[in-house]
């Protein structure tokens, strides 16, 4: 019997955790211990609509503590898990003190990854409301922006400072933006609205050396050009937190390891969002995501679990991103495909994109076509095959292939 919860983490994870526990009905002690000294918030719009000054800190709140006041939930904020003892469903905190339960959640999600030698000043990383707040301030009509890194983040604040009146340069060191996820085909549509939005977008480059004079940002590329600049923002990716379990003998792969009830190797100690590498029985392999939806979801999944409910784990994944104008979203979780069925056209950025693995739909991207990606998340989730003439035929009605 469950009378206790910890969570270590208190992001969007955790807050979707508490929330689950207590509509469940789950009446015993829930602490969530996060290290901001914040409450629950969202962080997509730290790129957008926050970054741009169009959303107060107000509009972000997950959980407010007035909430975890009426429903009876701890929530220790500015406060640091040091470690997570396993074994005995234990977290020791900075200050050394040591806290029990039932069950221990880790949702300590993940920080920026840091590029060595890119230090300094004029230097900004993407994750926090201060750090969104920090950048805020950069973004001014006639400054320039050099964004280091062409992924959704990197990419997003690129759209949002050319909003704003910047003038945005972007190294990527793939040949296209986004390729890691989407493949060179659609990397070179994203590529090709990143142009046509006006961000001067230089692939295939790097960065050698980096270094600041008079306030002034510069960077060295791998093929020796100098681009100087107002800041630079680096979007090189995340690294899960998973400091607080060296030593835990919890097993770790880039991320917690846990199976598709949110378990990790540990007894009684579970791990979900971002910090999670999970066992994803439709795609048969253990993966790690880091979008808003799976945040929600496997947190709701964990909860669920800890109550003894035995709930796979079996989301499609599902994401969007905002940028340039256009609305992308991705459904599903494809590495290797064999075909790329397009349906609309490419080049004005209105189309769906259907990845096919031996005829099986794994995945599927679109920009502004929300409601045929939604389709596709189905059929993923059904390990559909449709016929790709469907697929293309812009007449059909893809909810047919339900
Ligand atoms: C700028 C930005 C834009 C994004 N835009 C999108 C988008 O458009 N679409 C989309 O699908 N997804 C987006 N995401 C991703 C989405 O926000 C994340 O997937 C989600 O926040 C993950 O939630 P989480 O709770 O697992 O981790 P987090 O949100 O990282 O929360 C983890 C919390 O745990 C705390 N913590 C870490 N270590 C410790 C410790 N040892 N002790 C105590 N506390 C600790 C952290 O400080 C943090 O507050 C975006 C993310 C960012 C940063």
């Amino acid at each position: 019997m469950i009378r206790s919860v910890i969570v270590a983490g208190a992001g969007q994870t955790a807050a979707v955790a508490a929330r689950t526990l207590r509509r469940r009905g789950f009446e015993g002690d829930v602490l969530l211990i996060g290290e901001e000294h914040v409450a629950p918030y969202q962080r997509p719009p730290l790129s957008k609509e926050y970054l741009a000054g169009e959303e107060s800190g107000g509009d972000l709140c997950l959980l407010s503590e007035e909430w975890c006041g009426d429903n009876d939930v701890e929530l220790r904020l500015g406060t640091r898990v040091a470690a997570v003892r396993g074994a005995e469903r234990a977290v020791e905190l900075a200050d050394g003190a040591v806290l029990g339960a039932d069950a221990l959640l880790v949702a300590t999600g993940g920080r920026p990854r840091r590029l060595p030698g890119v230090e300094g000043e004029r230097v900004r990383y993407l994750r926090t409301v201060a750090d969104a707040d920090r950048l805020r301030a950069d973004i001014r009509p006639g400054a320039h922006v050099i964004v280091v890194g062409a992924g959704f983040i990197g990419s997003e604040v690129a759209s949002t400072a050319l909003a704003g009146g910047a003038r945005v340069t972007v190294v990527e060191r793939a040949d296209h933006p986004l390729a890691h996820v989407l493949g060179a085909r659609m990397g070179a549509a994203c590529a090709a609205l990143q142009r046509a939005s006006g961000v001067d977008l230089r692939t295939g480059e790097t960065v050698r050396e980096y270094a600041e004079s008079g306030g002034h940002a510069a960077v060295l590329t791998g093929s020796g050009r100098v681009i100087e600049g107002d800041v630079v923002v680096v979007g090189v990716g995340m690294v899960p937190n998973v400091e607080p379990l060296a030593g835990s003998g919890i097993e770790l792969d880039d991320g917690v390891v846990v199976d598709e009830y949110c378990r990790t190797s540990a007894p009684g100690v579970y791990a979900a969002g971002d910090v999670a590498r999970h066992y994803h029985p439709l795609f048969d392999q253990r993966i790690r995501v880091e979008h808003f939806d799976h945040a929600s979801g496997h947190g709701m999944a964990a909860a669920k679990n800890i109550l003894g409910q035995r709930v796979p784990y079996t989301s499609p994944h599902w994401f969007w991103s905002d940028q340039f104008g256009r609305n992308l979203q991705y459904a599903g979780h494809a590495r290797e495909w064999d075909e790329i069925v397009v349906r609309g056209r490419v080049e004005e950025f209105d189309f769906v994109a259907f990845y096919l693995d031996k005829g099986v739909l794994r995945a599927a991207f679109g920009m502004d076509r929300g409601g045929e990606v939604a389709v596709a998340r189905s059929l993923v989730a059904a390990r559909a095959v449709p016929d790709p003439a469907v697929l293309r035929d812009e007449d059909t009605d893809l909810t047919e292939l339900l």
